[in-house]
């Protein structure tokens, strides 16, 4: 495996030297396997079998919910603060929430507590260490990598999406011009903060990056079965 540059070394070479792009080149091959995952394929041919998949992750949007919360309480201005509490409620906790009642009813799946596979666990536990440690920067951190990588997917979906609307408005929830902006303002915050942060914190900032990676890639592994 190669090194991976710290970030004051790599962004004097780098065409963009954001810190977010940083991050995700640094998290290679397992981004590209996740925006390319077959299972994403599936979905986007809505050709995908969504019941294992959406029954875990109700589970994770649950905890990542949570994980909105803690970026509400940490987050450094009231416009950021704001921003993260609109889609914490707009999204996240009504049309996000209404599409999994009816998608998992339509499945025969219900939305009572489900038992979690061990990559749900896995990830379960990590949003949640990440929230109790109510650090702005890790928590940001988890938030990028879980909507960066559905916009990714998701912005793959060309017109017309599937007729199903268990495919298709899973693929409208994570693309469009309004997933970008939110995208893009989490990636601005993580841009404007991880410059100024210490070495050994952009280091750890990397490692949990690289980490909820893999479990995205790993949860798609799971879903495929
Ligand atoms: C596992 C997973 N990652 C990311 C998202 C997007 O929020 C999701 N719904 N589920």
């Amino acid at each position: 495996m190669t090194a991976i540059p710290a970030y004051h070394e790599w962004r004097a070479t780098a065409a963009d030297p954001a810190f977010t792009e940083w991050l995700r080149s640094a998290a290679e091959p397992d981004w590209s396997a996740v925006i390319d995952h077959p299972f994403a394929t599936a979905i986007i041919r809505g050709e995908a079998d969504m019941r294992r998949y959406l029954v875990q992750d109700f589970q994770f949007v649950d905890s990542f919910t949570a994980l909105l919360g803690a970026a509400v309480a940490t987050a450094e201005s009231f416009e950021s603060r704001a921003r993260i509490g609109r889609f914490l409620g707009q999204i996240a906790a009504d049309t996000e929430r209404g599409y999994f009642h009816r998608a998992l009813t339509a499945l025969g799946a219900g939305t009572g507590p489900a038992k979690p596979e061990p990559v749900t666990e896995e990830f379960l536990s990590l949003m949640d260490e990440t929230r109790r440690s109510q650090r702005y920067p890790l928590i940001l951190t988890v938030l990028c990598v879980a909507e960066w990588t559905y916009l990714g997917w998701a912005s793959r979906a060309e017109f017309p999406l599937p007729e199903n609307f268990i495919h298709r408005e899973w693929i409208e929830l994570h693309s469009g011009p309004e997933f970008a902006g939110w995208v893009a303002f989490l990636r601005d915050e993580l841009d404007r903060i991880g410059p100024s942060l210490a070495e050994e914190e952009q280091a750890e900032v990397l490692g949990l990056f690289r980490r909820a990676t893999e479990l995205e890639r790993r949860f798609f592994d799971m879903a495929a079965g």
